[in-house]
């Protein structure tokens, strides 16, 4: 039994953390060897299981990543920018694979991510959810049989705690997008509008985000042109598909060679 790689979760007491303790201990595949929080948590050193209002499941949560990590065969880590570049480095010397859902990471976390990556697996996506990595190919597909006559808009929605936007998938979708057309994101991105913005540039990417109650995750992909319009759409309605996703790549990264890896090379599409 101890063959099962033993899996570490990061935020234990976040919103994804929480499920993904919930989906590690239902499944058959891994161990929960460790749960971390940030240093001054009340939940520091409390069993996750009791700690969680259910019962003890022999796992305290921690704020040693040192000591926690060195137990651990993947580290799956929603967390904050900060602290999952922290944890790169960290998950690298442990030789864990490090799975990454954190959303928002600068260019210069994103340098700092791909460094450690030259030691361990790393997979990062911005949504680990099956359909979203399906909208994503269908949307390079659809922006690729395009020209710029059709306007490509990607709108989504999330819950009132989000903290960073674009959102890591519509970021996704953007790439893609781009990629379709042969450009780079960067050089047609147009985000935040507000005022008098003039006239929308032909060929740019719009997008906009919605902040709202408990929106799990919508995200729709707009190609809007004279007189007709085509609309790709995911909706997220339980954050077990992300968490369903992160544990398939930690799984997956266990007997792959260092680098940074995708969803796409998780599921293989
Ligand atoms: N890639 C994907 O499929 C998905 C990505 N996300 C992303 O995951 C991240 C977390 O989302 P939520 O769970 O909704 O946020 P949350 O705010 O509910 O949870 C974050 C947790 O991380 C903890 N944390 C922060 N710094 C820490 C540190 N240094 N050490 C240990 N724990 C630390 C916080 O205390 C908190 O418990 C966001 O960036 C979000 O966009 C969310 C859902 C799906
Ligand atoms: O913060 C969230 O909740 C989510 N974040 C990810 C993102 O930024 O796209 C994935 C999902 O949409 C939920």
């Amino acid at each position: 039994m101890t063959d099962r790689p033993g899996i570490v979760i990061t935020g234990a007491s976040g919103r994804m953390g929480q499920m993904l303790i919930k989906t590690v201990l239902a499944s058959d595949k891994c161990r929960l060897v460790g749960v971390l929080e940030r240093t001054g948590h009340d939940w520091i050193g409390q069993d996750i299981g009791t700690a969680t209002g259910g019962q003890p499941v022999g796992v305290a949560v921690t704020d040693d990543a040192v000591e926690v990590f060195a137990k651990a065969q993947a580290v799956i880590d929603f967390t904050a920018p900060a602290a999952t570049v922290g944890f790169a480095g960290l998950a690298a010397q442990a030789r864990a694979v490090h799975v990454i859902g954190t959303t928002g990471l600068s260019d210069d976390d994103l340098k700092a991510i791909n460094a450690a990556a030259r030691h361990a697996v790393i997979v990062r996506a911005g949504n680990m959810s099956l359909g979203v990595n399906l909208l994503v190919q269908l949307t390079k597909k659809v922006a690729a049989a395009l020209d710029e006559d059709f306007d490509i808009e990607i709108i989504e929605a999330h819950h009132n705690q989000k903290v960073d936007a674009p959102s890591g998938t519509a970021l996704m979708l953007g790439e893609a997008a781009a990629e379709g057309r042969g450009v780079d994101l960067k050089d047609v991105s147009d985000s935040g509008r507000d005022g008098i913005t003039g006239a929308r540039k032909r060929g740019d990417i719009g997008f906009s985000a919605i902040r709202g109650g408990d929106i799990v995750g919508e995200h729709d992909v707009l190609f809007a042109a004279a007189g007709e319009r085509i609309v790709l759409r995911h909706l997220a309605t339980d954050r077990a598909i992300f968490a369903r996703g992160a544990l398939k790549a930690a799984l997956w990264g266990q007997d792959k060679a260092p680098g940074e890896y995708d969803m796409m090379d998780v599921l293989g599409i």
